[in-house]
């Protein structure tokens, strides 16, 4: 059904995929055209082959069937014979260099595509990331470099050869006999206008609706095979059978169809070969009649015409996998029209940050595609070495104003600024470097604790890792484990915790030793020892350091110097905890009340 609105051919795909892929031709200038000058030579000696054959017939037929080793006749068969040889050699020579360099051609395009496309995709914005499937962009991107290698093998090892062999044989018959050019010339552009609209008209179409229900059978296969315990569980397995019978069902019916296509295309091919065979080998006979041809330009014309034969018989074929390869690429190279991140200015320098004061001067700041900006003329400054907690419902900014720290977003108007450098002026990965942050779900990469611990300082020693882990209550827990420090984070037999997997990122802070500290508080509910353990761990962490806590539990931020109250990007009311929890009907208040400890207040 969707194939039907598809245009046979888009054209502007098409068109925006062979720019990308020639602008990656043009960084390997020599080899591209080593590859154009071997697929030149490669067809001239195939396309100049059945002239020679031709010759070798009309020399063994001289001369009256005196085929003496001294005769002429015998010496100018065996120099064609010869030189057919040294053709063949010259041809398999040819191709073998191109398909050589190809190959390199195709893997330093595979690569480079590959790096820059993991390079722009790790810089594109966090909103692009929210919204983006990690897995459908890893499948954008591999897919893409696969269809790059088919793009160029189609069009460098099969339609260019084939374009220029149809040229060469149009020319060289036409030079002999100029109607058999013309018949040969017009022929042959009819066949590939009829093979071309067949195969991407008629065979593609049926090809998309079989894939699709292709697709569908495995994604069923796999959602029963997957959920085997729930099928079981229900005894469902004869409802389940039934199901992928009506799948199975619909996937032959369209792949019959698609099948019957493919035939008929291939007969309408065949029969418009022999139709030029016919008309080909007719008028070789009408010019032999005439006693405008040897018996030689007679085999010369019938091997020419099975060359020609072998490259036209595929032309459909390649066709439509220069059309897969365009659906395949498109997806990879809209990435690069995708807006990028954050951007730097020019000749930004590093950030340095000594005290870890944070300054936000009238900030207002607005997501994309929402009405009304959540911060307006926003100010508040952070002292260093500063305890802050955000607090505030909900919805209310707090995690807005930690991306806006991180420079995950730029403002609207206003600065923030960090010891007085603006952050919107500096390098963004070093202002990013100097801020740990401790994520609400910490993220830990399928490496190994140790990896996973030191990825905020690299080059830290075995020692080193160990004593952060110690600082962050996270040591015991991992040098339990059968591998320690070595083990797979994601490996299937260890499963961590939430409270494991937050000391873990807690000691990953304290590696990092960033002047910063921002602590997002998890949200799942912790036993009371996890808690208890975190908690100790995330007070080791704030000593010397200016530290912003979000906090959704306000047990965690009592003990803290000061808290913010947001409510709708607005700051309503900040102090300590003492203060505010005196105030009558405050929002912080309210919120304190609500999460029980009003009780615990009076008493
Ligand atoms: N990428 C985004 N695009 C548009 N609106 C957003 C985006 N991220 C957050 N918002 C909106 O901005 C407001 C503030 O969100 P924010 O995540 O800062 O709140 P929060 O106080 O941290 O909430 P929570 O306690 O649930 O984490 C919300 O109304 C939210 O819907």
């Amino acid at each position: 059904m969707m194939a039907k609105k598809k245009p046979w051919f888009d054209m502007r795909a098409f068109k925006c995929v062979l720019v990308f892929t020639v602008r990656y031709w043009r960084k390997q200038p020599v080899r591209i055209s080593a590859i154009a000058t071997l697929a030149l030579l490669a067809t001239l000696a195939e396309v100049v082959t059945p002239f020679f054959s031709g010759r070798l017939v009309d020399a063994l037929t001289a001369g009256g069937g005196d085929m003496g080793l001294k005769s002429a006749a015998w010496h100018h068969a065996a120099s064609t014979f010869g030189l057919l040889i040294a053709l063949g050699v010259g041809t398999t020579l040819a191709r073998h260099f191109t398909l050589h360099n190809i190959m390199v051609l195709t893997l330093n395009m595979i690569s480079d595509v590959a790096s820059n496309a993991f390079c722009r995709v790790q810089r594109l914005s966090t909103d692009w990331h929210a919204n983006s499937f990690a897995g459908s962009t890893v499948h954008r991107i591999t897919r893409g470099m696969w269809a790059l290698e088919l793009m160029n093998d189609t069009l460098l090892l099969a339609l260019l050869p084939s374009l220029l062999m149809l040229g060469g044989a149009t020319i060289l018959l036409g030079v002999r006999w100029p109607l058999m050019g013309v018949l040969v010339g017009a022929g042959s552009l009819l066949y590939i206008t009829v093979a071309v609209s067949l195969s991407l008209g008629y065979v593609a179409p049926a090809a998309h609706i079989s894939n699709l229900w292709d697709t569908r059978m495995g994604g069923r296969l796999a959602d029963a095979i997957a959920c085997n315990s729930l099928v079981k569980a229900f005894g469902a397995e004869s409802r389940e059978e039934a199901r992928f019978a009506r799948i199975v069902s619909k996937w032959r019916k369209h792949t019959a169809r698609m099948w019957a296509r493919s035939t008929t295309n291939g007969g309408v091919q065949s029969g418009m070969l022999v139709l030029m065979q016919t008309a080909m080998l007719s008028a070789a006979l009408w010019f032999r009649v005439r006693d405008e041809a040897s018996v030689g330009d007679i085999a010369f014309a019938l091997t020419m015409f099975y060359v020609l034969q072998g490259y036209l018989r595929e032309v459909g074929m390649h066709v439509r996998n220069l059309q897969r390869s365009v659906n395949d690429m498109q997806q990879l190279v809209l990435l690069e029209r995708e807006r990028s991140g954050i951007e730097d200015r020019p000749g930004a320098r590093p950030i340095e940050i000594r005290r870890g004061e944070i300054c936000f001067d009238r900030v207002t700041f607005q997501y994309d595609k929402v009405r009304e900006p959540l911060y307006k003329d926003f100010s508040v400054t952070i002292a260093p070495g500063e305890r802050v907690g955000l607090v505030g419902r909900s919805g209310a900014g707090k995690t807005t104003f930690i991306k806006l720290i991180q420079r995950l977003y730029d403002l609207s108007d206003g600065r923030i600024r960090i010891d007085g450098q603006d952050i919107s002026q500096v390098e963004q990965t070093s202002l990013r470097r100097q801020i740990a942050i401790v994520q609400q779900e910490p993220l830990l990469f399928h490496r190994s604790l140790a990896e996973n611990i030191a990825y905020g300082k690299p080059d830290a020693t075995q020692a080193e890792i160990e004593q952060a882990s110690a600082l962050a209550n996270a040591h015991e827990f991992i040098a339990a484990l059968p591998n320690g420090y070595a083990t797979l984070v994601g490996d299937r037999g260890v499963k961590l915790s939430g409270g494991e997997r937050q000391r873990v990122a807690i000691a990953r802070a304290f590696l990092a030793d960033a002047p910063i500290i921002i602590l997002d508080e998890a949200t799942s509910n912790l036993d009371g020892e996890s808690e208890v353990l975190i908690q100790q761990a995330m007070e080791r962490l704030m000593v010397g350091r200016t530290t912003l806590v979000a906090a959704h539990r306000l047990s965690t931020v009592r003990a803290l110097d000061r808290l913010l109250v947001f409510d709708h990007g607005r700051l309503v009311e900040e102090g300590s905890h003492d203060r505010l929890v005196q105030l009558d009907d405050s929002t912080y208040r309210r919120l304190f009340d609500q999460q029980g400890f009003g009780l615990a207040r009076e008493i």
